[in-house]
């Protein structure tokens, strides 16, 4: 079977859709447009390699070391061809990051036509009568044959290289360049959801998208750990001075815990026992973060997207509310979610049963996951 690399540029400035940042940095549905676009990619079984193309300023914001991260060019098609430098397979897909909303399908049919071509494309026929004209009328345009473009555009690697290197002219998207160096290019069917965001306007109907058909899922966690000698507790991946340490198998984060709890069990998929067990050695003094992330990930597997948290922590001490942000923060970076989909809050038991007596420290947690 070939090896195949997905190249996702990112480069671009989207002056049209506006906003605060480039568009593929803005968030749709509680993840960035770019999260979404590279997850569709990542777990998809046919993709061995993932090449990142950043604008040249953003390249420290992609934190994720498992992909290859190349730094882009003015246009899109210079982007391209800093990506296929790193582009170590046999085929290639070539995908805006502005279409975060691809499928796994459209993947499959790109993949499979190249079998049998050079190069092969998704696109959908235009339906709709075509004119020309400004404020009126000035032409009909016969639109049999004509199709809508997206992307993934996917090639023989060797082949779409040398077509880049050979074209100087600008081109809209690979496969011009492709057409131009005489290559086979296949059509497959694309898809009406596969829509770039262009527009800001796009965003909204990006989100209605996501929005059908809804599974929610819903998963709480507890947790408790006891406080033993130390000079500090771990709580939601901050770690606050105190008189005392929380005591554990790990490092005793017992809301990161009650968190990562709550994940699995909105995908009904045991606890942190299950899958990190206290009787293996190797998870002594581990960063609770791994429970997390691997949590995390695999709700990204099964096909779900965490929509929000909220995790109450039970304490009279250390005090929580100076480092609520900066737990909401921590959580939200190792999720990779926006912070205001994280809730963090806590409360005392009024001196009342073991967190009262200042024995040790108990956190609850709500998952609210979403069918992507
Ligand atoms: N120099 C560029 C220009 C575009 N792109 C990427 O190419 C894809 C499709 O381009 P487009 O939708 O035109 O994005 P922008 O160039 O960002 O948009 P605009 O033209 O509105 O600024 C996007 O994922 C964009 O990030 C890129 O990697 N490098
Ligand atoms: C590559 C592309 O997405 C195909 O539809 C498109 O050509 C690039 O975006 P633009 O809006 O034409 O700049």
């Amino acid at each position: 079977m070939p090896s195949t690399t997905a190249i996702i540029v990112a480069a671009g400035r989207g002056i049209r859709a506006g906003g605060a940042a480039p568009k593929q940095w803005q968030s749709l549905g509680g993840q960035t447009v770019l999260h979404r676009t590279v997850a569709a990619f990542a777990r998809h079984p046919k993709i061995d390699q993932i090449v990142l193309v950043l604008h040249p300023d953003e390249l420290d914001r992609w934190t994720d070391d498992s992909m290859t991260i190349v730094a882009g060019g003015a246009t899109r098609q210079a982007s391209v061809m800093a990506g296929l430098t790193a582009v170590t397979s046999d085929h290639v897909l070539i995908h805006d990051a502005a279409r975060p909303l691809i499928s796994a399908a459209v993947i499959d049919r790109v993949c499979a036509a190249l079998d049998g071509a050079p190069g092969a494309a998704p696109a959908l026929p235009v339906t709709d009568a075509l004119w020309r004209g400004d404020s009126h009328v000035t032409g009909v345009q016969d639109r049999e044959g004509l199709f809508r473009a997206q992307t993934p555009q996917g090639f023989h690697t060797n082949a779409i290289r040398a077509a880049h290197a050979g074209h100087t002219m600008p081109a809209a998207d690979d496969v011009a360049v492709a057409r131009a160096a005489g290559l086979d290019v296949a059509i497959v069917a694309g898809d009406e959801d596969n829509l770039k965001i262009t527009h800001r306007e796009d965003f909204a109907r990006a989100e209605k998208l996501l929005r059908e058909p809804m599974d929610i899922r819903l998963g709480n966690g507890y947790d408790v750990h006891r406080f033993g000698p130390g000079d500090h507790v771990m709580l939601c991946g901050v770690a606050l001075p105190h008189g005392r340490g929380l005591q554990g198998h790990s490092d005793a984060d017992v809301g990161m815990h009650a968190v990562t709890d709550a994940i699995y069990g909105a995908l009904a998929q045991g606890d942190i026992g299950v899958h990190f067990p206290p009787s293996d050695p190797q998870w002594k003094g581990a960063e609770s973060q791994i429970f997390l992330r691997h949590a995390v990930q695999l709700a990204a597997e099964m096909g779900f997207a965490i929509s929000n948290i909220d995790c109450t922590l039970v304490c009279e001490y250390p005090k929580v509310g100076p480092h609520q942000a900066a737990m909401r923060a921590a959580m939200a970076d190792i999720m990779g979610l926006e912070a205001g989909r994280i809730s963090v809050k806590a409360t005392t038991s009024e001196r009342l049963g073991f967190t009262g007596r200042e024995e040790g420290i108990a956190a609850i947690a709500t998952a609210a996951l979403v069918a992507k």
